[in-house]
């Protein structure tokens, strides 16, 4: 028994469809601790999604467990937050109260509804507003934002009911590069703001290494851990560590896995070997 955050124990998944049977996950063990920020990477299909999905209750495993503070997840629940990579938010709703509406849902569903939950809940997303750099858009609709500050919305959206578990899946996959830059320093403020357990999906190496304390690999066919780096960065990072002898040389480390668990490499000696046979 240990004290860790989330616990996720020989977890496998299989999905059936269309007469086709594929192993999303396959004993899958991973320990992540309260307030670390992890993410994952590797090759598409490895079931990085369907990790992230099954941790938040959205997806059931087929075999196996995962535990948040010792209790097993059987559905989504208010202390686990996701974003996607595409914003989600209501259109017809201004920012603000795209804002508050997961909260007003709640307030209004409780019995005992009082003016000062609502009070709370206006402060909380006043401060996030703030957070986000946004309180200048507060009465803007989705439509007249760019898509960054879209998904700075959704982000203050999913930690309005303050989660324990925020969950992030390529949540940055539609930005340009320097809007990114912008996010990943965002999302580490506010992990360190909020003390929130963050699991993060990426398909950018880079990405993985600058905002993580560790960085899973996964492999595919069937998905699968096949190795967790430790990130040499300090806690407090800068853009300028991107270019640290330490950060080049693990992104290469795992790029270079990556290529050899997707079998890339086979293909390209493949293609290599067939050039070479075939006459110009
Ligand atoms: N609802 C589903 N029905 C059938 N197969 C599915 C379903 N969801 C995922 N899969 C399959 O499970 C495997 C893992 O998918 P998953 O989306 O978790 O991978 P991923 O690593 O997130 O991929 P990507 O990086 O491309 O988003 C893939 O082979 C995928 O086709």
């Amino acid at each position: 028994m240990t004290d860790s955050k989330i616990q996720i124990r020989h977890v496998g998944k299989v999905f059936n469809s269309q007469g086709r049977s594929v192993q999303a996950l396959q004993d899958v063990s991973l320990d992540i601790q309260a307030n670390e920020f992890i993410t994952f990477v590797g090759a598409s299909g490895c079931g990085k999604s369907t990790l992230l999905r099954s941790v938040g209750g959205l997806e059931q495993h087929s075999v196996g467990e995962i535990l948040v503070d010792g209790r097993a997840v059987n559905g989504p629940g208010i202390d686990r937050a996701m974003v996607f990579q595409h914003y989600s938010l209501y259109p017809w709703l201004r920012v603000m109260e795209n804002i508050k509406f997961c909260r007003q849902l709640k307030v209004v569903s409780d019995t005992v509804r009082s003016d000062a939950d609502v009070e709370v809940a206006s402060g909380r997303a006043d401060a996030l507003l703030t957070l986000m750099g946004l309180s200048a858009f507060a009465k803007a609709y989705p439509n007249q934002l760019s898509g960054g500050m879209q998904q700075r919305v959704a982000i203050a959206r999913a930690l309005m009911p303050k989660p324990e578990i925020l969950l992030m899946d390529e949540p940055f996959g539609a930005l340009d590069a320097q809007t990114r830059e912008v996010m990943h320093d965002l999302i580490r403020h506010v992990h360190r703001l909020e003390k929130s357990t963050i699991l993060f999906v990426t398909h950018d190496v880079e990405e993985a290494i600058y905002l993580g304390g560790r960085v899973v690999l996964m492999a595919p066919r069937p998905g699968r851990i096949d190795t967790i780096y430790d990130v040499p960065l300090p806690a407090e990072r800068n853009q300028d560590m991107k270019l640290s002898a330490e950060f080049l040389s693990l992104k290469r480390e795992i790029l270079a896995r990556i290529r050899e668990t997707s079998g890339m490499n086979t293909d390209l000696e493949l293609l290599e070997q067939l050039t070479r046979t075939v006459p110009a």
